[in-house]
């Protein structure tokens, strides 16, 4: 594939792509659930890059790696900029929000902040937070489950009610490391807080793909509130006020406590600690050296070292407190799903379950919980979790972006297109990577569609070739054939994909490898993760939670089909987590049963209703610890 750039030339033909009809476009192709799915059977009739238009705002779907490199990283300044989109930007004022900014010197300003907490050298430093967070959820999952009320829930509305405890894991978790906030385990006003402007943002406002009429039609936005149809306004005028709220109580909140240090380290307060990047703590430096109480120009804080830094406080406050914000936003509900996505993978493949905990035994023992450290040690774990990326896919289309020249490419030789010429994309197109394609290809994976973590598995061949140093002695031979391994590796490791591209690429990425990582293992050491046994039939989810044990314990636990454990059934569990939390309403109406599991491996009844995160809905899961041994250990991590 050759990739050329060029000025606009109109004799240079579009990328091919659905028939239009005139003035709507390709409206009618479109939908708002599982677009990857349509964009991927397009890709295999018009090839790399699919062409549609929507009242002349035209799309363009990227499907193939090679093409994917090629302009998103590869021309990464012409496609770091966003859609400006008037309800989302404007109306419901998100435009300072990092995934919608656009591509300028104040995005730049923020990839900085974030780049500096979430570097690579910077994340161990969250590991304590991470390990804390991770053992209060396995204790939270093995706790005795009530409503708001403290009543029992009862056995279906306990398999579900690991959705919750996940919600919460993740919101905690972000919390911690971006504020060194520390919720309460009940009714938390910042939890609740951040969880109704999350809903607000992925349920409502990008409801239906994030495309309002007003998006088509701007100057819808200047009806009066009151007339008929114009309801749109009233909302983003609410949920503008809410997500205000949401940027400004919890930065608030850490300045609060940096005054009266009692702040715990976070995001935030590592920066507004920084003379690099926060001005005033510059200002601040520049008159304790100087000894003076005025203070001088920022520019120099100390003998040895000048630091550039804008004296801008304001901007400088503004821009950390919305990143602090937009990380938040974007970490719930990608972490939720891939959780979701990893517990669907064990409910569908036992054997994997079983061999990670073979692995697990043998490396890391019975007597204490995975830790970092184990990291190197647990290889198929670690291939379990790349399967968990590529399978799971969260975010299946990537965020869309916005290309601001003309550009052309030649695409790779397809159905429709055998001999292909070079294609102008058109400045101003809305250009969405197809991750999906790439993580379902059949050149890259074999059965894409299945969960099998042995693909990332070295061959010892393979092992042998990577453990060798390079040297200056090696062979010709010996050279090319561990490059070629190494970029085989690469383009087939998931992370190279599932985190997008370019200048827009996740700044969360390196905070989730580890975050998720040790959620992953932790729970895989420590629980069976399981169908419930009955998927109609009340009886046998008889005795499947302690609580029934405690009032009927024999009764119960000679009925099922699957027997308690003994520790379970002399009600060991009730004194574990008791009362750590209480479902809320809204999840215990979020239950929608459990479809049967195909062959396949879909899960029947399961649907991916969000357009953006391929979040699935509601399913049942039994998880119960391995062991009494296991049991032991969840209750004695995460006290401190
Ligand atoms: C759990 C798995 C996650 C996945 C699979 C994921 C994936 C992605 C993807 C595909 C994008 C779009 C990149 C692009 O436009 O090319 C993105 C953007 C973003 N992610 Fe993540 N993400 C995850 C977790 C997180 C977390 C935990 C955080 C924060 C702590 C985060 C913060 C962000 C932000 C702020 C953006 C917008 C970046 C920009 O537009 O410049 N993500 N993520």
């Amino acid at each position: 594939v050759r990739v050329f750039r060029a000025p606009r030339t109109p004799s240079i033909p579009l990328p091919p792509g659905p028939k239009p009809v005139p003035i709507l476009g390709n409206i009618l192709d479109l939908t708002p659930k599982e677009l990857w799915l349509r964009a991927t059977s397009w890709s295999k009739h018009y090839g790399e890059l699919v062409y549609l238009h929507v009242f002349g705002q035209p799309l363009i779907f990227i499907n193939s790696p090679a093409a994917l490199s090629a302009l998103l990283d590869g021309r990464g300044a012409l496609y770091a900029d966003k859609p400006h989109l008037t309800m989302v930007n404007d109306l419901c004022g998100c435009e300072n929000m990092v995934a919608f900014t656009g591509y300028g010197p104040q995005s730049k300003r923020q990839r900085r902040l974030m780049n500096m907490a979430f570097s690579t050298t910077r994340i161990p430093a969250y590991h304590p937070l991470i390990e804390r967070e991770t053992h209060l959820f396995l204790k939270r999952l093995i706790s005795i489950p009530k409503d708001a009320e403290g009543n029992q829930l009862t056995p279906e509305q306990a398999q579900v009610n690991h959705i919750p405890l996940i919600r919460r894991y993740a919101g905690q978790l972000t919390l911690s490391v971006i504020y060194g906030y520390q919720a309460e385990e009940h009714n938390d006003p910042f939890l609740n807080l951040a969880e109704e402007c999350v809903d607000i943002l992925s349920n409502k406002i990008a409801s239906g793909g994030g495309i309002w009429p007003v998006d088509i039609i701007p100057v819808l936005r200047h009806l009066p509130e009151w007339m008929p149809g114009a309801g749109f306004l009233k909302k983003a005028r609410e949920w503008k006020a809410k997500m205000n709220e949401f940027v400004d109580e919890p930065y608030q909140w850490v300045k609060e406590c940096m005054k009266n240090n009692t702040h715990q380290p976070s995001f935030c307060s590592t920066l507004l600690e920084d003379q690099e990047f926060n001005p005033a703590a510059a200002a601040a430096a520049a008159v304790a050296s100087s000894g003076s109480s005025r203070p001088r120009a920022y520019s120099k804080v100390s003998s040895s070292s000048v630091i550039k830094v804008t004296p801008d406080i304001s901007q400088f406050e503004f821009d950390l407190k919305w990143t602090a914000n937009s990380m938040y936003s974007a970490s719930g509900d990608t972490t939720i799903t891939t959780l979701q996505h990893f517990l669907m993978a064990m409910l569908l493949h036992p054997e994997v379950l079983e061999k990670a905990q073979a692995e697990i035994d043998s490396v890391v023992g019975s007597d204490r919980l995975p830790t970092f450290s184990d990291r190197p040690n647990l290889k198929y774990c670690e291939a379990v979790m790349s399967e968990v990326w590529r399978w799971g896919v969260v975010v299946p289309l990537n965020l869309p972006h916005r290309l601001t020249e003309d550009d052309i490419y030649t695409p790779a030789p397809c159905p429709a297109n055998p001999n292909p010429v070079p294609v102008l994309l058109p400045k101003g197109s809305i250009v969405f990577g197809n991750i999906w394609s790439v993580m379902r290809s059949e050149e890259l994976f074999d059965r894409p569609d299945e969960f099998r973590p042995e693909r990332y598995l070295l061959s010892p061949e393979e092992t042998a070739l990577l453990s060798t140093p390079a040297s200056t002695s090696d062979d010709e031979t010996t050279k090319t054939a561990r490059e070629n391994l190494l970029k085989q590796r690469k383009i087939r490791d998931p992370r190279t994909w599932v985190f997008g591209f370019g200048r827009r690429q996740c700044p969360g990425r390196n905070l989730v490898e580890d975050s998720i990582w040790l959620v992953l293992v932790c729970l895989m050491a420590s629980m069976n993760i399981t169908r419930p046994l009955s998927e109609n039939g009340e009886s046998e989810l008889k005795g499947f939670w302690p609580s029934t044990v405690a009032s009927s314990s024999s009764s119960s636990s000679e009925k099922s089909e699957r027997p308690l454990p003994a520790y379970m059934a002399n009600g060991a569990r009730l004194g574990a987590g008791e009362d750590l939390y209480a479902l809320t309403s809204s999840s215990s109406n979020t239950f929608k049963g459990q479809g049967k599991v195909s062959p396949l491996g879909t899960v029947e009844g399961i649907r991916f209703d969000n357009s953006v995160f391929r979040q699935p809905t509601t399913f049942r899961v039994d998880i119960r610890p391995r062991s009494e041994a296991a049991l032991g250990l969840v209750l004695g991590e995460g006290d401190d």
